[in-house]
């Protein structure tokens, strides 16, 4: 395919060549896209408001075009397949092809790149020699050969750099920066199965710590954008993670393998303008996390639609009406008869009430015209004791005071909660002015949904609703600009932004404003962490379900999590889900995952196998100490670390330690290069180096203390002046 690179080339240079043709397409294209979009702004904002909002739609799409460009800067090849037929593809992050539209870069996620990850020597699928690139910056520094068909490599007359796995070893020892990196030039194999799978269905990655489930999520994710473009661009794929740290350390991980169309973000993220920063019993967060709570809510929410004990009299304008108790009875069954939120239900329901009392007027009058029934009516809604009464049978609420109210006042939490036990019901109640808890967010949710748009939200419309005309409009639009073949975008993604008020706003920016917004694909990360009422508030958003979901029931910390699949799975999905085990850790070195893995199986923990990709000597250290000595100890270890390993170009250190100790660990460090951790906060991050400070503390929970175990790629420093929780010793 490339001219330059001969059957015979094996070196850097002819390498460097195929690179450098590689940027000067990526350049053209970038300076092609800036010239158009440079085109559109100079038109500036003159013009009807259609063709401002043509014009705004067209500058997202390329400034999308050049943000995707710019991101796969780093790396952008990384891999060369040379085929038994004699055919030889260049493998990277995005498909390039020049102007003549021959194929340049196979994008990773290609079908004809799939060898290159899955391709071994007993089944070579048809490859003959796979060779990793590494770069720095545009300069071609290694290649390796993986041959897989010695025999047809030797035909071909080509003997290689026989290099096994050394990409793999190179890329895992490579010091921590503290973002997480993509993994795109040296996905493995059972990672990759995971990675193409059919998007349809529920599909569940169980894997111990450090066996690329959070990489693997983010590249499905990629992978799933990139074949299901149409389904997935007007809908978008939801990313939920289980804290802003943790998505601050994988934010740039999608976009560097060229994909914006995901929104990343926490449950609580989910959940518009609630601060959540209450913390409470786990007795208490796990009633809460139950299914029978979504009950609950609905009993709360309807108890919010009154009637009164006894029948009451206005009168207007001398004459009487009453509001009688079997009209609000009726007039709420009918309300409610169309299945619509609470809020927005209320307004059929006062009509029909000003209608019944109107009725009431208009009998005590004889002949009584159209205007003038029109004029009673007016006096009835205008009346304010009677608004006042229409309001107290059925008052709008926000899903923040429906909570706040139903867990601090005790008649409210006995009528809507009586299928829950008097002490379970205790253990709800709290101050009205408490903040809101993690385990409150599903709640509100769940209340949000029940009660619909406070009377004065707009209405909403997404791009489900969009009209064929606007379709068609789209299309014609694409025709006269002539210009499309270069940002691909189909007619439907165009229509939606050519909307009035959404021109420029992507789909991400569009569905992470509207709470009811439903996604093409959800991935869930820290998966275990989530209740059963979690799970229901992201299967509304995902009426498809369509889900990747990764995890490990072994380090579950949340009450209200699970730690066996089957219970979170089945009564969502049934029986159609399906179940995939990752078995090796790229991050922990082998004599860490033995440490952390005798102590899980010693507290019990549903531990799966795990394997080590790789050695590091003396990768575990005990040191016991005075409790007096325990912050000093543990600050004198983590900055001998920080020094050896600027020995060797640097790395990240951390402290994970009681919270009770934060402070003086913090006060005695100083301004040395260490983060303080908790164990909690540290699930999904990883560091080169990690103390471990009294274990047996951090061990109350044991998931937590495996998680605190498993963060390091190099050493684990364990300090300790109380004894070590079982399984663990040198
Ligand atoms: N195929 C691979 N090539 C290179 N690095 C890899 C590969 N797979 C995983 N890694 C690296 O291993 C480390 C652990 O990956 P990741 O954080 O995705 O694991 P995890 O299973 O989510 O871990 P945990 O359960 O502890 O959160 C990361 O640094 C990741 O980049």
């Amino acid at each position: 395919m490339h001219d330059e690179s001969t059957a015979t080339d094996t070196g850097l240079e002819a390498e460097q060549r195929v690179v450098d043709t590689l940027y000067g397409r990526l350049d053209t294209l970038r300076d092609e896209a800036q010239a158009r979009l440079g085109d559109i702004r100079r038109q500036g904002p003159s013009g009807s408001p259609q063709n401002r909002s043509e014009r705004d739609a067209f500058a997202t799409l390329y400034e999308d075009r050049i943000a995707q460009l710019d991101a796969v800067e780093d790396r952008l090849c990384f891999g060369r397949l040379d085929m038994t037929d004699g055919e030889t593809l260049y493998v990277g992050r995005i498909g390039l092809s020049d102007a003549e539209h021959a194929p340049l870069l196979t994008d990773w996620r290609a079908p004809a790149a799939r060898a290159f990850y899955s391709a071994t020597a007993a089944e070579p699928g048809g490859v003959m020699n796979r060779r990793h690139l590494t770069t720095r910056g545009r300069l071609v520094t290694a290649v390796e050969d993986d041959v897989l068909d010695v025999e047809a490599l030797r035909t071909a007359g080509r003997e290689g750099t026989l290099a096994g796995e050394g990409a793999l070893l190179a890329a895992l020892d490579a010091r921590r920066t503290g973002r997480m990196g993509d993994i795109v030039a040296t996905i493995q194999a059972e990672q990759d199965a995971v990675i193409r799978a059919p998007m349809e269905g529920a599909l569940v990655v169980q894997g111990g710590p450090g066996t690329g489930k959070t990489a693997v999520a983010l590249h499905r994710a990629a992978f799933l954008l990139y074949h299901h473009r149409e389904r997935l661009a007007s809908r978008g794929v939801l990313l939920i993670g289980p804290s802003r740290q943790f998505l601050r350390y994988i934010d740039h991980v999608l976009p560097s393998l060229g994909e914006t169309g995901a929104v990343s973000t926490t449950l609580a993220g989910l959940v518009k303008n609630v601060t959540i920063t209450g913390v409470e019993s786990d007795a208490t967060a796990r009633i809460k996390g139950r299914s029978d709570m979504a009950a609950v809510i609905k009993k709360a929410v309807r108890e919010r639609q009154r009637v009164p004990l006894t029948d009451q009299t206005v009168r207007l304008d001398g004459r009487p009406v009453v509001i009688r108790r079997s009209d609000i009875r009726d007039a709420q069954a009918r309300a409610r008869r169309d299945g619509r939120p609470h809020n927005e239900a209320r307004a059929s329901f006062a009509k029909d009430m000003i209608g019944r009392l109107t009725g009431q007027l208009a009998e005590q009058l004889e002949h009584v015209e159209a205007d003038d029934r029109r004029e009673l009516e007016r006096e009835v809604r205008d009346s304010r004791p009677i608004r006042i009464a229409i309001n107290l049978c059925w008052l709008p609420i926000t899903p923040e005071q429906l909570l706040r109210d139903l867990f601090s006042k005790s008649h409210l939490l006995d009528d809507a909660a009586s299928t829950l036990s008097r002490a379970e019901r205790d253990l709800l109640l709290r101050p009205a002015s408490a903040p809101f808890t993690d385990a409150d967010v599903p709640l509100l949710d769940e209340a949000a949904e029940l009660l619909g748009d406070m009377p004065s939200g707009a209405p909403r419309r997404d791009a489900s609703e969009l009209t064929s005309e606007e379709v068609e409009y789209a299309k014609e639009v694409l025709e006269t600009f002539g210009s499309h073949t270069m940002i691909q975008v189909d007619a439907e993604t165009l229509a939606s932004r050519m909307r009035e008020g959404t021109a420029r706003l992507s789909v991400a920016e569009r569905a992470s404003a509207d709470r009811t917004w439903t996604y093409g694909h959800v991935v869930v990360d820290e998966a275990q962490e989530l209740s059963p009422m979690a799970w229901r508030m992201l299967s509304r958003r995902c009426p498809t379900r369509s889900f990747t979901i990764v995890g490990d029931v072994a380090q579950t910390s949340s009450a209200a999590g699970t730690r066996w699949w089957p219970e979170a799975m089945d009564p969502l999905f049934g029986g159609t889900w399906a179940l995939r085990e990752l078995t090796v850790s790229y991050r922990i070195p082998a004599q860490v995952a033995q440490t952390a893995q005798s102590f899980a199986k010693a507290a019990g923990l549903p531990v799966s196998e795990l394997s080590a990709a790789r050695e590091v000597a003396d990768a575990v250290a005990y040191h016991r100490v005075d409790p007096s000595s325990l912050v000093s100890s543990a600050i004198r270890r983590a900055t001998h670390r920080v020094a050896t390993l600027a020995e060797s170009g640097g790395g990240l250190v951390a402290i994970v330690a009681p919270e009770q100790i934060h402070d003086a660990l913090q006060e005695e460090l100083g301004d040395a290069r260490v983060e303080i951790i908790g164990a909690l906060a540290s699930k999904g991050l990883e560091y080169d180096a990690v103390v471990v400070v009294e274990p047996a503390a951090i061990a109350s929970r044991a998931g937590d203390l495996y998680v605190a175990l498993t963060r390091p790629t190099r050493h684990l420093d364990i300090v300790h002046s109380e004894p070590l929780p079982r399984g663990m010793g040198a």
